[in-house]
């Protein structure tokens, strides 16, 4: 008999979303905890989201345990009402949280935080996964307070030809020009999503912020944002590189069909004092 809902001790919620309610749960025998992702089957399919909660699974799936940033699947079961996905916990909740609280990140902490995105981005767009929904409160932090990438259930296994896939509109703040324009997404929405987040996390506040949703995407459309003094020059720089309205000219994208380069992200002079090697090894530095 494979595992089922009995072999956890479940506690807390940890979040709620349309289709499902993830729980702190704890491993009978192991001890071991985890987050566990539960969907109610009656509701998937009243509302036909059953194939929605079948592609995310896939996709953890494929993104299987290869990378310390992005969340991992260990076990997914069913029961007669729910589907239930057990997942790595991230006990430090969301990187949202870090930066309502201390107002903007350290540059030196901005700057490990957006190189661990990048490596993990790297990871994903390598197995033809694009996120679609990156933004602050899909990136969890871990005990060791390193990113843990979650959320997929708007992520997207891109077909074989690797390039292009329907529109999906994401968060107001962080969504792409081209996903406001009814075309279509690629691994690039991420690039400008990452932009976004890097701006976010430098600044303290949102790049793009009207006072209606509405007005949010027409400041996005007209690509109109400014940086406030004192902002890093070369932070200034990378951001300049991503928050570009044709997503094969963001830094990241490569010439067009090659899919991405992420190797010309981690060259950019921001991420100059990187070490890419001991990225996942090396203690976080202090958020202040
Ligand atoms: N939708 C999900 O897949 C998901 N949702 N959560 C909780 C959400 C809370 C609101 N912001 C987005 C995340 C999780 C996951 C994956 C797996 C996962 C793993 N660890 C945590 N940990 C948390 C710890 C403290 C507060 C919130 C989440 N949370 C999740």
């Amino acid at each position: 008999m494979g595992t089922t809902a009995d072999d956890f001790e479940f506690g807390r919620i940890l979040g709620e979303g349309s289709y499902s309610t993830v729980m702190l749960a704890k491993h009978k025998t192991t001890q071991q905890e985890y987050a566990i992702k539960i969907l109610d089957k009656g509701h998937l399919k009243r509302f036909e989201k059953l194939p929605t909660a079948l592609a995310e699974k896939n996709t953890l799936v494929r993104l299987g345990a290869g990378h310390p940033g992005i969340v991992r699947l260990h076990w997914a079961f069913q029961d007669e009402w729910s589907l239930y996905f057990v997942l790595d916990l991230a006990r430090n909740g969301e990187l949202q949280t870090r930066i309502s609280r201390m107002g903007s990140l350290s540059l030196a902490c901005g700057r490990w935080y957006a190189a661990q995105i990048v490596d993990a981005l790297g990871y994903m767009h390598s197995k033809g996964v694009i996120h679609r929904d990156l933004k602050p409160e899909n990136l969890l932090l871990d005990d060791a307070y390193r990113i843990k990438i979650t959320d997929f259930g708007t992520g997207k296994i891109l077909d074989s030809g690797g390039e292009r896939t329907k529109t999906f509109v994401g968060t107001a703040q962080y969504v792409s020009p081209e996903l406001l324009e009814d075309s279509e997404t690629s691994k690039s929405s991420d690039f400008w999503a990452l932009g976004c987040i890097i701006y976010q996390m430098i600044a303290g506040r949102f790049a793009f912020q009207g006072l209606s949703e509405y007005l949010t995407w027409q400041k996005i459309k007209q690509l109109d944002y400014s940086f406030p003094e004192g902002f890093d020059e070369q932070a200034k720089d990378l951001v300049q590189k991503l928050l570009v309205r044709d997503p094969a000219q963001r830094l990241g994208a490569g010439p067009p069909g090659s899919g991405f380069d992420m190797q010309a992200l981690r060259a950019h002079p921001f991420f100059g004092s990187i070490n890419w090697a001991t990225l996942w090894t090396d203690p976080v530095p202090p958020l202040e």
